[in-house]
């Protein structure tokens, strides 16, 4: 049986615990800072400390495969369990994997994250359109016929996305691409006044670039992860002018900012309520 759409999930964990999501990036640097060694012992002490302090403190956790990966299959074991700390303590888990391939093989990536019987199963993944936002296809029904999310990137953070996503095609950006297939792919969210189960990664750092590119992302129903947010210079007070009347689908995300306050299990959730809290002031969108 399906279950309650993601968005459905999303939308009751952000008004329960404000917008924000913090994510899991073991770095080598910060588990240095931690005290831990670098190896998968460590990763697996911070992993766990991660899960203790955030679990039934925030909407959503987003681990990032990547640093899990690094430590190889003992590694991915880790990222298995992580993903399993958060369905016990009951908070949403959104797997940072930007997976994007031809649509067969993303179906198997789409089988990895998305399926109910798969070890590395979350409730929501990132995924990359720029094979083409249709290639996407096996991740978006399967998620869809799970009451998973899947998150693709649009405008993203870093300095080097423009020069891709802004580009224009018969005078469309790229990014207005995906946002049109995003759209669609909401259109039942959207008429019942809900949030969609597609959402859409939208930097905290791009500031007027959606309004640049004419991008309606409020029309599109997306919940919409906000990543820059702390390390790389992105700011709550920042986000009314990037996001407009998309505010209230506005998911913020940071990493390092939120991780710095550890290992205490204490500190490291009273740094990601504050952070939530400093959404919620700069979103008006207070927790009901
Ligand atoms: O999809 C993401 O989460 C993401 C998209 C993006 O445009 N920029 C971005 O920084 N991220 C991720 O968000 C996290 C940011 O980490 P901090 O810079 O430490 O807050 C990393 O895991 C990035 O991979």
């Amino acid at each position: 049986m399906t279950e309650t759409p993601f968005g459905d999930r999303l939308r009751a964990a952000m008004d329960a615990h404000g917008p924000f999501c913090p994510g899991i990036d073991p770095h080598a640097a910060l588990l240095e800072s931690w005290g831990l060694p670098d190896t998968v012992e460590g990763l697996a002490d911070f992993a766990r400390t991660c899960v203790e302090a955030f679990g039934g403190a925030v909407a959503c956790v987003k681990p990032q495969s990547a640093f899990f990966e690094r430590f190889g299959s003992a590694g991915v074991a880790v990222l298995e369990d992580t993903l399993a700390g958060l369905r016990a303590a009951g908070t949403l888990s959104l797997l940072d994997a930007k997976r994007g391939d031809i649509g067969t093989t993303m179906a198997g990536y789409a089988w990895a994250y998305l399926s109910s019987d798969s070890p590395l199963r979350a409730d929501a993944v990132t995924v990359s359109p720029y094979l083409g936002y249709g290639s996407l296809r096996p991740a978006l029904d399967l998620a869809a016929a799970t009451g998973r999310g899947v998150f693709v990137l649009t405008l993203t953070s870093n300095p080097e996305g423009p020069s891709v996503q802004h580009a224009v095609r018969d005078g469309r950006s790229v990014a207005a691409g995906v946002v049109d297939g995003v759209t669609a792919d909401n259109a039942a969210a959207r008429e019942r006044g809900g949030l969609g189960s597609v959402g859409m990664v939208v930097g905290a750092t791009v500031g007027s670039a959606a309004t640049d590119l004419g991008l309606d992302l409020a029309g599109s129903a997306a919940p919409l992860l906000a990543p820059g947010l702390g390390a790389q210079g992105g700011t709550p007070a920042a986000l009314r002018a990037t996001f407009g009347d998309a505010l209230p689908q506005v998911l913020g995300t940071s990493s390092r900012e939120v991780l710095a306050a550890g290992p205490d299990v204490g500190a490291l959730r009273a740094a990601a309520r504050s952070a939530a809290d400093a959404l919620v002031t700069a979103l008006d969108t207070p927790p009901t």
